[in-house]
């Protein structure tokens, strides 16, 4: 038999609400409804299936209060995290939110109705008092505490819900269970004993000595409990997390192990964020519960120092052991013994032992530049997966963005440039000419602020998703303001790295030079707002690279170009 759930009953909405189905299904249409974000949808869905147990619902004020001050439900349940619906004024008037109004629950990615919330209450949160109550701080450093007070709206509805539909998912179906399906998955295997690993991070060796410890010690099973809601902003993104699971799984013995996912919306709340685990893995029927160093850490607050110790996580659980049903089980962190070819927990290595790690910096370092990632740290079968979502330099796409005049030589650069790199190969080279993009992307655009700033937003992104996808992609516009060029940059290295080389030929060798005879229309008023005859270029104030080419070949710019891209690592052979 599994764990019984927090409170005593497994608040399986889905399930209770199912016989009337169709019922809630048609009403949910008539009424009028609030589309969730993506946080709030997290919430809906653990409150739906049972994983929040005893909630049925987002907290009243009531619940709210004991909460934040003393983790507790109003009826004096153990529960650690507000679950809380934010609404901003509008929508309070919009949607005509008011006790005993029946709302609409809305998914954000696919408009389908999820739940009918009955109001209970309408409240304003002391938002001051809830980061510091349960953060432990008001610094905005924290993820969670940035989160309250820049995205939260201002006002919490509370109220219980009725289940319409669950969520749909389109990735790894097959491995998110809601606690129902895990507690039978575990009475099938005729598991009583299961320790859950909560996990935001690939794991490694360590990871799997220290599951399969504290499966030995407890004589339990593991589930690996992965959250694949949201986790910290940084992390590496849960579809080669889960990646990594699957290839870890089998180095389990005997089938030791089982892996689920878990669609939490963390809040890296250390010591409240442990308790709150603890309690969802008990109402997913696990017996026992890992809590390691560090739990659900922020990291550093806005003075460098951390949020919370490295042990505070553990005494906060240890504090309500006897009243969260779920044995905590604390470890210290997994070093390796080179000597021995063995794992085993800092506390218990010998003084003079020669132990070895690879942090999660030197990691993602590694992985960057494809250096080895020795089998005594990780697995070669978990590490091909990591490799093909951190492709090495030589793999990842770039942007050399060319800014300048008009016949300032960026065009024979930027041919010149695909040539080279075409000619080195590895990787795809798209061109993104400004006279092309005016014809194939902007052909109703003009030459107004406002269009020229949606011209170069729009290459942009082109240039963001091929960069994205490992092509060399060479942008030539005009791009005449910083604001512009700062923001194309700033959309391209969400993906790989930006150049921005300005093309620094002086306005007078442009217009002697062009054979086109734009200037001179320019000049003749026949072209209005002409780039350097009536309309202004700010030279760029940060360029990685000024090249001008009444001074240099193109040939050697050319080759300048290259030297850059070379000197980042871009350019070495695969
Ligand atoms: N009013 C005005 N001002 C500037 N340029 C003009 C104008 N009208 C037409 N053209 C021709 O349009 C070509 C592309 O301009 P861009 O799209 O690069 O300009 S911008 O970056 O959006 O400001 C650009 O050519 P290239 O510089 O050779 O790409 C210009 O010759």
């Amino acid at each position: 038999m599994a764990n019984p759930p927090h409170g005593g009953v497994l608040k399986d909405l889905i399930a209770r609400d199912f016989p009337r189905q169709a019922q809630l299904a048609a009403e949910a249409e008539t009424l009028p409804a609030i589309t969730l974000t993506e946080r709030q949808l997290c919430d809906l869905e653990l409150i739906l299936n049972g994983g929040f147990s005893p909630l049925e619902g987002f907290m009243n004020e009531a619940d709210y209060n004991g909460v934040v001050k003393d983790n507790r439900l109003a009826d004096g349940v153990l529960f650690s995290m507000p679950i809380t619906l934010d609404v901003s004024d509008e929508t309070i008037k919009e949607v005509g939110l008011k006790p005993g109004a029946r709302v609409t629950l809305r998914d954000l990615r696919d408009d389908r109705n999820l739940a009918i919330l009955t109001v209970d209450d309408i409240y304003k949160p002391d938002k001051v008092l809830e980061a510091k109550e349960v953060f432990g701080s008001d610094d905005e450093a924290h993820p969670a505490v940035k989160y309250l007070f820049r995205t939260a709206a201002d006002f919490y509805v509370g109220g219980k819900v009725e289940a319409v539909n669950r969520l749909q998912h389109y990735d790894f179906v097959d491995l998110r269970y809601t606690p129902a399906e895990l507690r039978l998955h575990f009475d099938k295997l005729g598991w009583s004993r299961v320790v859950a690993f909560q996990t935001r991070n690939p794991m490694h060796r360590a990871h799997r000595e220290l599951t399969v410890r504290a499966a030995r010690s407890h004589h339990a099973n593991v589930l690996i409990h992965p959250v694949v809601g949201l986790t910290k902003p940084g992390d590496i993104d849960h579809f080669t997390r889960v990646r990594v699971y699957k290839a870890l799984l089998p180095r389990y013995p005997n089938g030791m192990a089982v892996l689920g996912l878990l669609p939490l919306a963390m809040r890296m709340g250390g010591p409240r964020e442990a308790i709150w685990h603890a309690i969802i893995r008990k109402n997913h029927g696990a017996t026992h519960f890992i809590v390691g160093r560090d739990h659900a850490g922020p990291g550093k607050n806005s003075q460098g120092v951390d949020f919370y110790g490295p042990y505070d996580a553990q005494y906060a659980v240890e504090k309500y052991r006897d009243e969260l049903g779920i044995e905590v089980v604390p470890f210290q962190m997994m070093t390796y013994l080179p000597d021995k070819d063995e794992y085993a927990p800092v506390d218990q290595i010998p003084k003079d032992a020669r132990t070895l790690n690879i942090s999660g910096t030197e990691l993602r370092s590694r992985l960057r530049s494809g250096r080895d990632i020795p089998e005594w740290f990780s697995y070669p079968e978990v590490v091909k997966v990591l490799r093909e979502s951190h492709p090495p330099r030589a793999a990842q796409g770039f942007t050399v963005f060319l800014t300048g005049y008009t016949n300032s030589g960026k065009d024979q650069i930027a041919r010149a440039l695909q040539v080279t790199l075409n000619q080195q190969g590895g990787r795809s080279v798209s061109m993104l000419l400004g006279e092309t993009v005016r014809h194939e992307l902007s052909s109703e655009l003009g030459f107004s602020r406002e269009d020229r700033s949606r011209n170069i937003a729009r290459i942009a992104f082109v240039a963001g998703e091929l960069t994205r996808s490992g092509a060399a992609v060479i942008a030539a516009p005009i791009a005449p303001f910083d604001k512009d060029r700062a923001a194309a940059r700033e959309a391209v290295e969400k993906y790989g790295d930006f150049y921005l080389v300005h093309v620094a030929t002086p306005l007078e060798y442009c217009e002697k030079t062009d054979k086109r005879g734009i200037y001179a229309k320019a000049r003749a008023g026949e072209i209005k707002g002409f780039t350097g005859v009536d309309d202004p270029y700010e030279a760029p104030s940060k360029p990685d690279l000024v090249v001008d080419c009444e001074k240099q070949t193109v040939r050697s710019i050319v080759h300048q170009i290259v030297l850059m891209l070379e000197s980042r690592g871009l350019l070495d052979r695969l």
